[in-house]
């Protein structure tokens, strides 16, 4: 056991295959199911992504039409997933309304636990649980945000599509084009990246035969940490901490005097470019322009220039979706979850993957404790291969 390598958070190691999305540092490219992500974002609605990753192909016209017709048919925010979030104190954070939410449906979904050892469910099963997340999440996410401000829930609206709907049940608006495409686009860039940590938590909790809605409550938990999903809103902690362009290099003075980290840069995989940040920064710079905001602008350029002059680290997705975001009225507590409603079709469609050819994963790890002592007081009790000697006579 001594001699084995241990690798550190499974860095650069391969621990299965997978043909739902493939993620290329090298050249800085991400792929959908073979589909470059920049030109599903130029031309898709987010429901034909959603249908790409737990089908393989885009839909076809009258698929769109089945998936939008499903989606608005399950919109509703229920009344008990509403209950068992008031339940919760308004201090805490909207990731734990999401996971609280996701796990009363999957209780109340009484197939997915009927019989603990069928909990994985058919893969007919499974769609149909991930399609009702994916239109749920959306009334469960803008619920979360209007109950922390004090506003009554907004019903959706049946002749609005995903993206537009989604901004209506939190603004109680309709929103313009412009932030519904922004919006649009955002939620295609966040669908899905191969095994980062939420994934593979979820792959994970899925190996053990357990079912689809416990592996999205794990993925949502991991998600959280602003190691990971939570960095978008601790982007924009960080812009409020700054405050203007002109402060930035003071703070980064300090922060990185303190060896803070700075969120919204660096990855574990991209260690130049995030292929994702061209395509949301272009998102951004449209709304940074509908709202006549150029100060986002310069605290945004500044802030990524001399971070990059000092360390060498580039930006991931969540800096610019920060402040994209906050501009189209977002609360800051509200962006994981928007990752979370978006994320939750790559989540399931790697879980499918992983049931549809499972090995439950089960890494090693290399002992560093205390080697075999005795309690005092204690007769030696043999153990392992002597005790069974020992007993064999
Ligand atoms: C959608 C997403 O989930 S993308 C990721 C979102 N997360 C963030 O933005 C959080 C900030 N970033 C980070 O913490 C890291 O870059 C991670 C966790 C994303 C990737 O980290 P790893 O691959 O484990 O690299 P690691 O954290 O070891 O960083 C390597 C070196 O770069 C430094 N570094 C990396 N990112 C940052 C950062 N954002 N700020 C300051 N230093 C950093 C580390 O301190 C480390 O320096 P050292 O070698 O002198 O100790
Ligand atoms: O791949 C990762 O490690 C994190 C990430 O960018 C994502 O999940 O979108």
């Amino acid at each position: 056991m001594g001699s084995l390598e241990v690798k550190k958070g499974l860095a650069g190691v391969v621990v299965d295959e997978t043909a739902i999305s493939k993620v290329e540092p090298e050249t800085n490219s991400l792929l959908y199911r073979g589909y470059p992500v920049p030109e599903l974002a130029a031309t898709q609605p987010f429901e034909s992504v959603a249908h790409l990753l737990w089908h393989g192909e885009l839909p076809t016209e009258s698929e769109l039409i089945d998936i939008r017709t499903t989606e608005r048919q399950h919109r509703q925010l229920r009344d008990d997933v509403r209950s068992s979030i008031d339940v919760l104190p308004i201090s805490a954070h909207p990731m734990d309304d999401v996971r609280t939410a996701v796990s009363v449906i999957g209780g109340m979904d009484t197939a997915a636990d009927a019989n603990v050892m069928d909990a994985v469910g058919s893969p007919e099963e499974n769609l149909h649980r991930s399609m009702r997340l994916f239109a749920e999440l959306p009334g469960i996410v803008a619920y979360a945000q209007r109950r922390r401000r004090g506003q009554c829930p907004i019903d959706p609206r049946d002749d609005l599509d995903y993206a537009a709907n989604f901004l209506w049940m939190t603004f109680g608006t309709e929103a313009e084009d412009v932030v519904v495409d922004a919006f649009n686009r955002s939620m295609i860039l966040y669908a899905e990246h191969s095994f980062n940590a939420s994934t593979f938590t979820a792959r994970v909790i899925t190996s053990t035969l357990s079912d689809l809605y416990s592996a999205v409550v794990g993925a949502i938990g991991a998600l959280k940490g602003p190691l990971h999903g939570g960095a978008n809103e601790a982007v924009l902690h960080i812009f409020d901490e700054i405050g203007s362009a002109q402060h930035v290099r003071g703070w980064l003075d300090t922060a990185l005097e303190e060896n803070r980290k700075i969120m919204g840069f660096g990855h574990r995989v991209y260690k130049r470019r995030d292929s994702r940040v061209p395509t949301m920064k272009r998102v951004l710079d449209e709304l940074i322009e509908h709202y006549q905001r150029p100060d986002i602008a310069h605290l945004y350029d500044r802030l990524q220039s001399e971070f990059l002059l000092r360390k060498g680290i580039h930006p991931n997705l969540d800096y610019p979706s920060g402040p994209a975001y906050h501009l189209m009225g977002f609360d800051t507590l509200t962006f994981t979850p928007l990752f979370v409603a978006s994320r939750v079709t790559g989540w399931t469609a790697h879980i499918m993957e992983q049931q549809a050819a499972n090995a439950l994963i089960r890494p090693l790890s290399a002992y560093v404790g205390v080697e075999e002592r005795h309690v005092p007081g204690a007769a030696h009790t043999p153990t392992g291969d002597a005790q069974r000697q020992q007993a064999a006579g």
